[in-house]
């Protein structure tokens, strides 16, 4: 097939003085109209596909953007719910303490004790060894408060805290029973057991040194009732207590066995 002449070509000839009454020129003439015409719709063509592309560039870089942006987003969300959360656990962590602890000294708190008392009632009562309560009692101790005030006073109270602690075992349970009283609950233990223990404890507590008050001596008095099954736990406290108002009554810096209840 021969080949077309190009556009230029075309132009050339059309302009040639020489082929000006050439019959055919108009013909070339509308020829070369239609593809001038041709060629600015494909440039028109070419700069919408440009511009599209260029559209499409920009709108995916956006959204790119705008991921980016929604990922820091979820990230500071993420880090905020996590600050929350752990806040949360402290609170929760702080709450049980407040239950469940005395605030002065550490110690359990009667509610504990008392929680930990029926956990024991109920081991007891599947036929594990029984359990022995201590009811321990600071001598004289309004004089400490008397003679070197309320916050010497709390001192005292939080080392002899720390004084019993220090000869329990580990499923020992010391709680402040309130004010300066002490209630020791001690698992699989016996009378004979939980003397010798108590003995090691009234020894320690005389022992015990004051940082502010070096010519102060501590000295306890305890009572100690072992719990008997079937027997109501009020009523092993009561024991324990009764007791120690007889160690108190005998003189105090001593310990009073309580006899088993009478049985029917
Ligand atoms: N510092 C301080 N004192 C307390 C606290 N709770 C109770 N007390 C004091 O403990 C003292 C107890 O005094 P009493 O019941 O008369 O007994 P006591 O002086 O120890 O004498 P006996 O028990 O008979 O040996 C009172 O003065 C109470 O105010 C406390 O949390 N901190």
């Amino acid at each position: 097939m021969a080949e077309l002449p190009s556009a230029e070509e075309l132009e050339r000839l059309l302009a040639d003085p020489e082929h000006q009454h050439n019959p055919l020129l108009p013909v070339v003439a509308a020829l070369a109209e239609q593809n001038r015409e041709q060629a600015r719709k494909l440039e028109r063509l070419m700069r919408i596909a440009d511009s599209s592309y260029g559209v499409a560039v920009t709108r995916n870089q956006d959204l790119l953007q705008q991921y980016e942006r929604q990922l820091k987003r979820l990230d500071k969300i993420t880090r905020i719910s996590d600050r929350y959360q752990r806040n949360l656990i402290e609170l929760n962590e702080q709450l049980r303490d407040a239950a469940l602890k005395d605030p002065l000294t550490g110690l359990a708190n009667r509610r504990q004790l008392m929680e930990r008392l029926h956990d024991e009632q109920a081991r007891c009562g599947r036929g594990q060894p029984a359990f022995t309560l201590a009811m321990i009692d600071v001598d004289l101790f309004k004089r400490i408060n008397d003679n070197h005030g309320h916050d010497t006073g709390d001192i005292v109270l939080c080392q002899l805290a720390d004084t019993i602690c220090a000869e329990l075992r580990s499923q020992d349970l010391c709680a402040r029973w309130g004010g300066e009283e002490f209630m020791l609950l001690l698992p699989h233990t016996g009378l004979s057991q939980a003397e010798v223990l108590l003995q090691r404890i009234m020894t320690a507590v005389k022992a015990l040194r004051f940082e502010k008050l070096p010519d102060l001596r501590l000295t306890i008095s305890a009572g100690i009732a072992e719990y008997c099954p079937s027997e109501a736990l009020d009523n092993t406290i009561r024991r324990a207590d009764n007791g120690l108002i007889a160690a108190k009554q005998a003189g105090r810096d001593r310990l009073v066995i309580s006899e088993p209840p009478h049985q029917d």
